[in-house]
């Protein structure tokens, strides 16, 4: 099959990896062996459908390699699509993966005292500057967000801002850094995302892999 006629999947290479390559396989995908030579330069993958090939991207990007159509299906988590907020996506299940929460912090001392409550303006380290704006906007706070890729934790301690919005699972990360976690914006789990055009052009081969993830999912969650 010529390769601009394949389904495209893509697939999240940070930490979402371990969790949704397990999810991948048991739908019935299986990537060449090259996908977990942690040294080979590749990008794009075969499977075991000559139909299908399986593309390796940064979380964030997976999002946009599947708004704009350059993938059809893909596994994000629901932090990178509320940053986004994409119209061409379609999210339709839950994978039950990556499981963490948004939330703002800020150091233990001021943590003590402060009401989140009574913020009018504030500063915030973040790599989720939309969501942040979005979430305070909505009760009259401006949020005037500088914006990080990682290692917010250290925002604080070096006069960067004082409060953060990153993810939190453990809550060690913020502990390690003397931070304390103040107020959630949002519930995180990793998403199947779909672009919308492909499922009405492809719309047999798209919903039949949503319904095997489905059954994958489903399956999961009765053990
Ligand atoms: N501590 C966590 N616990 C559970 N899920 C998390 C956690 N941190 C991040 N995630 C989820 O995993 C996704 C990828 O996060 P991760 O921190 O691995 O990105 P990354 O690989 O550092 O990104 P980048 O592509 O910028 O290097 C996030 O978008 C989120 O949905
Ligand atoms: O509450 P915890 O269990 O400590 O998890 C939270 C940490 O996990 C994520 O970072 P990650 O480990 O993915 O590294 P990153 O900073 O490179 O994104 C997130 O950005 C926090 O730093």
């Amino acid at each position: 099959m010529p390769s601009q006629d394949k389904l495209v999947i893509a697939l999240p290479k940070g930490r979402i990896l371990d969790e949704a390559l397990p999810l991948v396989r048991a739908a019935g995908i299986e990537p060449e062996p090259a996908f977990e030579d942690p040294h080979t330069r590749l990008l794009r993958f075969a499977t075991n459908h000559p139909s299908i090939d399986i593309i390796r991207v940064r979380s964030f990007d997976v999002a946009t390699f599947v708004a704009f159509g350059a993938a059809h299906l893909g596994i994000a988590g629901n932090d990178v699509l509320m940053e986004f907020d994409y119209s061409e996506l379609y999210a339709p299940l839950d994978l039950g993966i990556g499981r963490c929460r948004l939330s703002v912090a800020e150091p233990d001392d001021i943590a003590a005292t402060d009401d989140p409550g009574q913020w009018s303006h504030v500063r915030i380290a973040t790599k989720y500057p939309e969501v942040t704006k979005r979430h305070f906007a909505q009760r009259g706070v401006q949020a005037e967000c500088v914006k990080l890729n990682g290692a917010m934790e250290l925002a604080p301690s070096l006069g960067l801002c004082s409060r953060i919005v990153d993810l939190v699972s453990s809550g060690a990360t913020l502990r390690a850094n003397g931070l304390k976690e103040v107020e959630v914006l949002a519930q995180i789990s990793s998403r199947l995302i779909v672009n919308r055009p492909a499922l009405k052009t492809r719309p047999g081969e798209l919903t039949g892999w949503i319904e095997a993830f489905r059954r994958v999912v489903g399956e999961g969650a009765a053990r």
